[in-house]
């Protein structure tokens, strides 16, 4: 049967720029803010910025991972409550800790087909505001209530209601099939993998000081807009050092192989973030210069609940399979950008690709990855000092790295993102 179309080449898509709310530790300034008024903000900071108020826009796509029930289609909600045109079309997505980057491929990908001409991508999360669900025991019988067609059957219904259908659901940052946090998971992971304390102290150490001096040169000026009276993250430490994190008593993991830390963790957030990307051409009809093009994308996915694998570990499986498809080495980068979900997080996976025995039997590559030029890992910080509202870390690491290509004046990133559920986002930018 004849096309019904003509295929069209894939156009570049530029990343125009970005926004964020300073993210802040949970109970905090940002308490009694919900997703919908965090991401509102961020999504019209970016309006402002790029003159797009009454901007009809392909699609908006963002997501949170803690999510109420009442918020049906968040990111629809949040578009309407911005200054862009109504008519803009808005969803939500969730990727666990990966949804901000996978709301960018889904728009990029849509311009890239030609599909829409500008979009943006975002993501919000409250720890502090966190959805709390009623008891099965108590849904069930006020779902019957609500079925019963007299009052005689409503009040035999809630008859069946006993003191322990009162006890509220609350979330938990666990794995529903294995019943374990993702702190526990990553401390086997870190000491299957020999991970020391003083490294991963020594990376969130790091980590702390590179945000501090980006905050100083000014390099979050036109990426971030002030939000409730907070004008830089609050879990930044500008002071934090290696001796001082290596005074703070493990909280994940067992025994001499407990290294993982509050200082090495990172810290229950909340706040959002929002890129906008667009086609070369629409880019030129809004005189708005790219910082960066969004080139590829992919992701992977682990087995964490039969297999031996570590629930964090599905970027080092999905970078290879990028690197191939691209026809790069892992030391094609100028700049690396790997999520801090956990410093170990990031120092297994920098191990695994130097591993030939990993690189060889769970990857089937005849040689390892190799090591990274460690002085471009997470140059402007990550989220051990940023802090990490799991779904505006994807928008805030796309963000910082376009504007880090485009301030070196060309280059290339690669972006790694660890997710629940035993996956992982990663992505390649170039300037
Ligand atoms: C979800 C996905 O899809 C994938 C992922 O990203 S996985 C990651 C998901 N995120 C998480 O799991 C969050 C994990 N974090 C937590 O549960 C909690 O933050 C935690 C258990 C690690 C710590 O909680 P907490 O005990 O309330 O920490 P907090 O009180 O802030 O800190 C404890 C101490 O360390 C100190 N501290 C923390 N960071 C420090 C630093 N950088 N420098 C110096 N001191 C520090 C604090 O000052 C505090 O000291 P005091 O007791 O003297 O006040």
């Amino acid at each position: 049967m004849a096309p019904t179309t003509t295929p069209r080449a894939p156009r570049r898509v530029a990343i125009l720029g970005g926004n964020r709310i300073p993210f802040a530790r949970s109970n905090g300034p940002y308490a009694k803010a919900s997703n919908q008024d965090m991401l509102t903000a961020t999504v019209d900071g970016l309006v402002a910025r790029y003159g797009l108020a009454g901007e009809r826009l392909g699609e908006v796509v963002a997501g949170a991972v803690l999510k109420h029930s009442r918020d049906f289609n968040l990111t629809r909600e949040t578009v309407l409550g911005t200054r862009l045109d109504p008519a803009t079309p808005a969803y939500d997505v969730q990727q666990a800790c990966g949804t901000g980057l996978e709301a960018a491929i889904l728009v990029a990908n849509k311009i890239a087909l030609g599909q829409i001409d500008a979009g943006i991508a975002g993501g919000v999360d409250s720890a502090s505001d966190a959805p709390i669900a009623v008891s099965e025991g108590l849904r069930q019988t006020l779902l019957a209530a609500n079925r019963a067609r007299s009052a005689t059957e409503r009040a035999k219904a809630l008859t069946g209601l006993r003191p322990g259908h009162l006890v509220p659901s609350i979330p938990e940052n666990v794995e529903p099939r294995t019943g374990l946090s993702m702190g526990e998971h990553m401390a086997l992971t870190a000491a299957q993998w020999g991970i020391t304390r003083e490294a991963q102290d020594e990376l969130a150490a790091a980590s702390h000081q590179h945000l501090a001096a980006a905050y100083d040169r000014g390099f979050f000026d036109d990426l971030l807009t002030p939000y409730l009276g907070v004008s830089r993250d609050t879990n930044l430490r500008p002071d934090s050092d290696v001796a001082k994190l290596s005074t703070l008593k493990p909280v994940f993991g067992k025994g001499p192989d407990a290294t993982m830390t509050a200082g090495n963790s990172t810290p229950l957030t909340d706040g959002a973030s929002a890129v906008l990307l667009a086609s070369e051409e629409w880019a030129t009809e809004h005189r708005l210069t790219p910082l960066a093009w969004f080139v590829d994308a992919e992701t992977a996915a682990v087995d964490y609940v039969h297999g031996d694998e570590g629930l964090l570990m599905a970027p080092a499986y999905a970078v290879p399979r990028l690197l191939a498809r691209n026809g790069l080495s892992l030391q094609d980068f100028d700049y690396y950008e790997i999520h801090e979900a956990f410093a170990a997080t990031v120092l297994t996976t920098l191990k695994a690709w130097e591993d030939p025995d990993f690189c060889r039997e769970r990857l089937g590559l005849d040689a390892p990855l190799g090591s990274i030029d460690r002085s471009r890992l997470n140059v402007n910080g990550s989220s051990l000092a940023a802090g990490h509202p799991f779904a505006a870390t994807g928008g805030r690491i796309v963000a910082s790295l376009a504007k880090q290509l485009e301030e070196a004046g060309g280059g290339r990133g690669l972006i790694s993102i660890c997710a629940a559920g035993g996956q992982g986002v990663v992505a390649i930018l170039e300037a």
